[in-house]
C-alpha cells in the first residue's frame, strides 16, 4: 500500500465509535502495497487493518470486494474478515474515502520466495477458486483488453520517456491479444493480484491471503497466468522453471486444467505480463506528489512479457510435462 489519505483523530474516533472494537490504542501508516490507504489499527481488542479506498477502486464494487471476503472467510480460507459495525455495515466513509476494517493475519510475506512457497501458493490459488465458486455476486474484470487498451492510450503520448519504442511495442502486443484473447475458457471468482506481498507465510506454507480489491470474474488459468508472472522469475529478470514447475504442480493437486486451459497459458501469461507493464507505467507516468508509495518498475514485466513470447508450450510452466 501506501497512505495517499490522513485521518484526523476526531474523525477517526467517530468512525470508531460505530464499533465494538473497545479503546483505540494507535493507528500507524502502512508503507507497503500500491493502491489503497492501510494503517495498522491498534484497540484494546487487538490489531487490525484499516482500509481507505483510492483511485482505482470504484464505490459500486466495493459491496463485491467485503461479501466476497465475508464468503470465502466462512468457506474456511485464511483471508481478512470484514468487521461489521453495530449496525451491521461493515462499509463506511472515513476521511472523505469508502473505509473498512478487516481483521489482521499472521504470516509474513516473502520477500525472496522459494521453491516451497511458490509449491504452496500454486495450492492456495487452487483452493481460492474452488472456494470462491459458490459466491453469488459477479464483478466484470476492469482490468482485461478494453481496460488495457484504455490504460495505453493514456500512456501512449509519454511511454517512449520510459522506453524508446515502448508505445509501439505496447500497441502491437495489445493487437497480438485483442486477435487471439480465448472466447472461453473455465471461470469464476479470481484474486487477479496474488503477488507476494499478498500472501503470507508461516515457514513455507500459506497463512493467509490479503488484498481482494482487484477479485473480479475470470479465467481462472489468467489467475494462475498472473502467479507464474509475480513469482517465478528472479530479480535479475531470469525466469525460473523450477519455481514455475512447483507452482503449477501446487495449483494442479488442487484443481486440474483443461487442456485448452493448459493450451492457452503462454498466451495468458502473456496478457498478465502487458496488464501489469499497463498499470505500473500509468503509475509511473503520474504519481501522485506527496503520497507514501514507492511506484513499480513497469520494465520489469516488458521483460516478462519478452520472455513469454519465446516460451516453446505449457511444458515451459511446467504444465503438461511430467
Ligand atoms: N489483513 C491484514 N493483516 C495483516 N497485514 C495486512 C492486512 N492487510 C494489509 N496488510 C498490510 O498492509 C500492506 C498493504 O496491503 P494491501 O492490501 O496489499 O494494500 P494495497 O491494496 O494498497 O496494495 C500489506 O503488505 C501488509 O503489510
Ligand atoms: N501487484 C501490483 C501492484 C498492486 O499493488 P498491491 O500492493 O495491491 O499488490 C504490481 O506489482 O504491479
Amino acid at each position: 500500500m501506501a497512505v495517499y489519505t490522513d485521518v484526523d483523530d476526531d474523525a477517526l474516533a467517530a468512525f470508531l465509535a460505530e464499533y465494538d472494537l473497545g479503546e483505540m490504542l494507535s493507528l500507524k501508516g502502512i508503507a507497503e502495497g500500491v493502491e489503497n490507504s492501510n494503517f495498522l489499527l491498534e484497540t484494546t481488542r487487538g490489531r487490525f487493518i484499516l482500509t481507505l479506498f483510492e483511485k482505482r477502486v470504484a464505490e459500486a464494487d466495493l459491496p463485491f470486494f467485503i461479501g466476497l471476503m465475508d464468503h470465502l472467510a466462512l468457506s474456511g480460507l485464511s483471508c481478512p474478515t470484514p468487521i461489521h459495525g453495530r449496525d451491521r455495515k461493515a462499509l463506511r466513509q472515513l476521511a472523505g474515502r469508502p473505509a473498512v476494517i478487516v481483521s489482521f493475519l499472521t504470516g509474513m510475506w516473502p520477500r525472496k520466495p522459494n521453491v516451497a512457497q511458490c509449491g504452496s501458493v500454486g495450492a492456495a490459488l487452487a483452493g481460492l477458486h474452488l472456494s470462491g465458486a459458490g459466491f453469488a455476486l459477479k464483478r466484470t474484470n476492469a482490468l482485461s483488453l478494453p481496460g488495457w487498451r484504455r490504460l495505453a492510450a493514456d500512456c501512449r503520448d509519454r511511454a517512449d520517456s520510459v522506453r524508446p519504442g515502448l508505445a509501439a511495442e505496447i500497441d502491437a502486443e495489445l493487437a497480438f491479444l485483442e486477435a487471439n484473447w480465448p472466447a472461453a475458457l473455465p471461470g469464476g471468482v479470481i484474486h487477479a493480484d496474488l503477488f507476494p506481498d499478498n500472501v503470507f507465510f508461516i515457514g513455507d506454507d500459506v497463512s493467509g491471503l490479503i488484498d481482494f480489491y482487484f477479485a473480479c470474474n475470470d479465467f481462472y488459468a489468467y489467475d494462475l497466468a498472473i502467479c507464474l508472472n509475480a513469482w517465478c522469475f528472479e530479480p535479475d529478470g531470469a525466469f525460473n522453471a523450477t519455481k514455475a514447475l512447483a507452482l503449477s504442480r501446487g495449483y494442479l493437486g488442487g484443481r486440474p486444467l483443461s487442456e485448452a486451459e493448459a493450451a492457452a497459458i503462454p498466451l495468458l501469461c502473456r496478457g498478465a505480463a502487458l496488464r501489469f507493464l499497463l498499470t505500473r507505467l500509468y503509475d509511473w507516468l503520474n504519481q501522485v506528489p506527496g503520497a507514501l508509495v514507492r511506484p513499480k518498475d513497469p520494465l520489469e514485466y516488458l521483460s516478462k512479457l519478452r520472455f513469454h513470447r519465446t516460451a516453446e508450450g505449457p511444458g515451459t510452466y511446467g504444465i503438461g510435462h511430467d
